[in-house]
């Protein structure tokens, strides 16, 4: 990408979230993600595959007016960010309005967004997850926790304040490590009961108030596992959606290889084990699977999670050392 483009796009960005009249100005040009009770409206492509509906301006107007809806119910759409093309992008929750007869004006459907992840492409995913979690953070903050009063929101959606306590809310993420332990020669992945059958994830929790990244790594494996790590190595981030917004940080992470006996927390995991590099690169062949009905193989998160990315960098990296 273009640097100055990249900035251009930044900047106007930023007058959008500050500026209310800039903002419902850019309505006007916007592109439109909907959401039913949360769930997104995706559309059939030609070829037969699923993309995340994007309407135009005018296209949303004119199926508004079609469900017998004022046009001005666009101004409670919430800015998500522009386009290459500095379109800027919205969301708008219409879960007031009929169902079927949206999804036929729209020849769309509205898909719960954990089957959503699995029909779209990973771009699409990110941008439809923020587009959810903004409209949750503002679905639950309707007034502030001091004095119980509505909140107001800003037209962009950046934040929402109390006129009477004064205070202003920002949406909020909560901090979550997630690490993939390895001993040398294996990595070790766990399940909670909760998982779709057979999937296998990295270890993972929410960060404790005040903690370091670090910390709440090394507390977390100790927790769930019992195992002493070391060599923390960043590897990433990631907004996850589920099942309020967090922000996951991504490391891997060693265990002197005559440690690796595990023991488990049971009350928040069903299973932790050593995977070795075969099952692990068999497990990252298998094409990402739709949980329901499938049978309980070993299975790793698709490529749209982080923890996917962990243990594929794991591979990787197995892969150069046994060369
Ligand atoms: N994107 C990915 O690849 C990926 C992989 C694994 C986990 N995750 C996500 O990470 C998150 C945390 O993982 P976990 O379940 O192992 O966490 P965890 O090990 O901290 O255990 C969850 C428990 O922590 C407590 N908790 C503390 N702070 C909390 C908060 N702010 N919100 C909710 N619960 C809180 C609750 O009692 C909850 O039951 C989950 O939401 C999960 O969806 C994402
Ligand atoms: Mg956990």
């Amino acid at each position: 990408r273009s640097c100055s483009g990249y900035v251009s796009r930044t900047r106007y960005l930023m007058r959008l979230r500050e500026d209310d009249e800039a903002c419902r100005e850019a309505l006007r040009s916007g592109n439109f993600l909907l959401y039913h009770k949360l769930a997104p409206l995706l559309q059939k492509t030609n070829s037969g595959v699923y993309k995340l509906a994007c309407l135009k301006a005018s296209d949303l107007e004119h199926i508004l007016e079609k469900v017998g809806k004022d046009k001005r119910f666009v101004n409670e759409s919430f800015l998500l960010g522009c386009t290459d093309k500095s379109e800027p992008q919205f969301s708008l929750e219409v879960g007031d309005l009929d169902r079927s007869a949206l999804e036929q004006e729209c020849r769309g459907m509205f898909v719960d967004l954990r089957k959503a992840f699995f029909m779209i492409t990973g771009l699409e995913s990110a941008l439809v997850a923020k587009g959810q979690a903004l409209l949750r953070w503002h679905q639950t903050n309707g007034f502030c926790s001091a004095t119980g009063q509505p909140t107001v929101r800003n037209q962009s959606g950046s934040f929402r304040v109390c006129h009477s306590s004064g205070v202003t809310y920002y949406p909020k993420m909560a901090p979550v490590v997630i690490v993939l332990v390895s001993d040398g020669s294996r990595c070790l992945l766990a399940r909670q009961a909760m998982f779709p059958p057979g999937m296998y994830s990295a270890l993972s929790g929410f960060c404790d108030m005040g903690e370091s990244l670090e910390e709440a790594l090394h507390r977390e494996v100790a927790e769930e596992v019992g195992l002493e790590v070391e060599n923390l190595q960043y590897s990433g981030s990631q907004h996850w959606p589920f099942p309020q917004s967090s922000f996951m940080l991504a490391c891997h992470a060693t265990v002197n290889p005559d440690k690796t006996q595990v023991n488990i927390d049971t009350a928040e995991l069903e299973d932790a084990r050593w995977f070795t590099f075969e099952e692990i690169t068999e497990a990252l062949q298998k094409p990402p699977r739709n949980p329901k009905g499938e049978p309980p193989v070993f299975w790793v998160p698709p490529p749209y999670a982080i923890a996917n990315q962990l243990i594929q960098e794991w591979a990787n990296q197995q892969q150069l050392s046994r060369k």
